[in-house]
């Protein structure tokens, strides 16, 4: 998968923007606050119609501006996305539109690498299931009407709990219920990572090799509990907690180096190097069961990480073949990193304008 054609209008400090870019390497250069993330930050709108620095996506649309679009080619598929001051979204999938972000999940395929990706291990265990489910969801696409399944059925029994209770017949049905689809979202998550894990020692090993880095899962209760069994022996007292304390919404992915959370014990760039092992094997295992690669974006690479780490990262995006969009303050900082093989297309930005080099 690679953008072909991306067109911008009212994004940020961007002035209108048509860019061809490479279908491999594309360097994005300019000074601070000269709109290089904003560029990322419109791709990444274009795949989820969320930014990743921002909850409030108004903030996206240029000063004095209604409205912002985005418009990409992908092979064989054109998307089109616009959104306005009062919150109003349109998003067109070659030229039909779609009535959710969440049908969007699979048409861009995107990995986001920036400064603040180490918050993926120091950060709420609800950003490693998010991240765990990402690729689960690539690998079964049915993971996600199961997932969206369970989520109701967890919040009517936290809604029973909040009401003090229910009758036991009523009780047994949704346990029952609640159970097989916990053990469905186990079982799936579990596979995943199984097939997730060699790649992720590979990666680790290429990128940072010694640090003992191991990932674990916890499924969100103990493993050798039947779920069903537990949800009834913990009714009364997640009647008097009023939420269900245990189960696959409480997922967690146990990053350790050396047996100690690796948040614990790892610098900021080794917990930098930790995740974009992660982000590559997803990306990796994305790219086996699809057969196309993912779209990175690597937002101000050359922060916390040095030479021998960025050209390590560099080579190893350019074996996975995926079209990458990359930032720097200099273009010498990132430029000698990648090989002549990488079809390397060089953007300058200033004050907003785009201009291919
Ligand atoms: N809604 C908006 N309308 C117009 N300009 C905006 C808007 N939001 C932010 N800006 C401005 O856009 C500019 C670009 O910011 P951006 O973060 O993209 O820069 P950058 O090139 O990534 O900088 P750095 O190297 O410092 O990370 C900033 O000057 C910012 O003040």
């Amino acid at each position: 998968m690679a953008i072909e054609l991306l067109m911008l209008q009212g994004v940020r400090n961007l002035s209108p923007t048509n860019v061809s870019p490479s279908p491999l390497v594309n360097l994005i250069y300019g000074e601070n606050g000269s709109g290089k993330t904003s560029f990322l930050e419109a791709i990444y709108y274009l795949a989820y119609c969320k930014s990743f620095r921002t909850h409030k996506q108004k903030n996206l649309i240029q000063h004095g501006q209604n409205t912002m679009t985005g418009f990409c080619q992908l092979p064989h598929k054109q998307l089109g996305v616009e959104r306005n001051q009062e919150g109003q979204r349109r998003i067109k999938l070659n030229g039909v539109c779609l009535n959710s972000a969440a049908e969007l999940a699979s048409v861009l395929p995107i990995q986001l690498l920036d400064p603040t990706m180490f918050r993926l291990l120091e950060g709420s265990p609800q950003l490693r299931r998010e991240y765990i489910d990402w690729g689960v969801f690539h690998v079964e696409p049915q993971f996600f009407g199961i997932w969206k399944q369970f989520k109701r059925a967890h919040q009517t029994r936290n809604a029973l709990l909040r009401a003090g209770g229910a009758s036991e017949s009523e009780r047994k049905i949704w346990h029952s219920s609640l159970s097989d689809l916990a053990n469905q979202i186990t079982s799936m998550r579990i596979a995943y990572l199984e097939r997730l894990k060699p790649l992720f020692d590979h990666y680790m090993a290429r990128l940072n090799d010694g640090l003992g880095v191991t990932m674990s899962f916890y499924q969100g209760w103990k493993k050798d509990q039947d779920y069903y069994e537990l949800l009834e022996s913990s009714w009364k007292s997640d009647i008097e907690s009023g939420y269900t304390k245990s189960g696959p919404q409480r997922a967690d992915l146990r990053i350790k180096a050396e047996n100690v959370p690796a948040m614990d014990v790892l610098s900021r760039g080794q917990q930098k190097m930790v995740v974009c092992a992660l982000k590559l094997a997803q990306a990796d295992l994305y790219k086996q069961v699809s057969g196309s690669p993912c779209i990175f974006l690597v937002d101000d690479l050359a922060a916390e990480l040095d030479i021998n780490h960025r050209k390590a990262l560099c080579r190893l995006l350019e074996e996975l073949k995926c079209q990458v969009f990359v930032t720097a303050v200099e273009s010498t900082q990132i430029q000698g990193c990648w090989s002549p093989s990488s079809q390397l297309k060089t953007f300058h930005v200033e004050h907003g304008t785009i201009n291919q080099e």
